[in-house]
């Protein structure tokens, strides 16, 4: 049995639920149980606040761990990065109050700086040598600047949006940040065994994700024309139809593609166009 921690409510939560789900890994996310196993493949779930997961891994409570890059390099925990999941995509940013005429670096020479990622800043200013004074908070960050307590931030952004609420620019970006399944070092081999099922089944997953499996119906002699236009398919399916002089053709493609070529597609002749999602993709 693999012990995966998971944050229990938050930004990370629901993506995470829902990568188990696709993955046909079945788990109550019954609220007040924070152990929970599946009822359907060797794993148990452990629901803990996004701050403890690298440490239950690293640790070894926990033998994976989902949880944002951000959170794990600022832990400094020693735990094997085993997949980039795609999801919970941020960045963390330094930001000042609109108002100031921004300078560079150097304008965080001697300024106090509200965050909750104080190891992450401390490097960055190291690096830089910029020497600023470090003030932890763990909460309601972007609110340091107007209520005084800092002059500038260093946290969370993603839209953009609770910056220019708070009357904020983003002056320098420091990291970009995803979700990430991170891995105990000393896994036995029964455990590797069941990681890489689970890996297994998050690739299938995760190559199906924005895939579109179309199917059209095509004038025979211009079955060739209609190959040539659809982008990276292996090769497609060309049956014929019961109608003589048309076939049907098949492929998989990337969604952002479909569009592109949708109006060559119909000059070409092709008609009844289908597109259906695909689940899973095992390449
Ligand atoms: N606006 C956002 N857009 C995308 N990802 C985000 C955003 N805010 C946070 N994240 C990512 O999700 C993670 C969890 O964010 P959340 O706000 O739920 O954390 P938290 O309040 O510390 O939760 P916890 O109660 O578990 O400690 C962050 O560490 C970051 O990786
Ligand atoms: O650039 P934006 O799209 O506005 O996102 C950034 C905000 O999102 C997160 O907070 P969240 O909304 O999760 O609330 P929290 O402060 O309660 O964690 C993060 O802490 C930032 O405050
Ligand atoms: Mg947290």
């Amino acid at each position: 049995m693999l012990r995966i921690a998971v944050q229990s409510k938050g930004r990370l939560y629901e993506d995470t639920m829902a990568l188990l789900a696709e993955a046909d890994i079945k788990v109550s996310s019954s609220k007040r149980t924070l152990l929970v196993q599946s009822s359907n493949f060797p794993v148990e779930v452990l629901y803990l606040r996004d701050d403890d997961i690298p440490q239950s891994v690293a640790g070894g409570v926990a033998d994976l761990g989902i949880v944002g890059e951000n959170e794990f390099v600022e832990r400094e925990e020693d735990a094997v990065v085993v997949r980039r999941l795609g999801f919970s995509k941020c960045r963390l940013s330094l930001a000042i109050p609109k108002a100031v005429d921004y300078s560079g670096l150097s304008w965080f020479e001697g300024k106090k700086i509200a965050t909750s990622y104080p190891n992450i800043l401390r490097k960055f200013m190291k690096e830089n040598g910029v020497e600023a004074d470090i003030h932890v908070i763990t909460g309601s960050v972007e609110i340091a600047p107007g209520i005084g307590l800092a002059d500038g931030i260093f946290d969370i952004v993603s839209s953009g949006s609770t910056l220019v609420s708070n009357n904020l620019q983003e002056v320098a970006v420091v990291m970009k940040s995803e979700a990430l399944l991170i891995a105990n070092r000393n896994m036995d081999d029964a455990k590797k065994a069941i990681l890489d099922e689970l890996l297994f089944r998050i690739e299938a997953v995760k190559s199906a994700e924005d895939k579109k499996y179309v199917l059209m119906n095509v004038p025979s002699d211009k079955v060739k024309d209609v190959v040539s236009v659809l982008p990276g398919a292996k090769s497609p399916t060309v049956m014929p139809l019961a109608q003589e002089g048309w076939s049907s053709v098949h492929t998989v493609i990337d969604e952002s593609r479909f569009w592109e070529i949708i109006s060559k597609l119909k000059e070409l002749g092709a008609q009844g166009i289908l597109v259906v999602p695909v689940e899973k993709m095992i390449l």
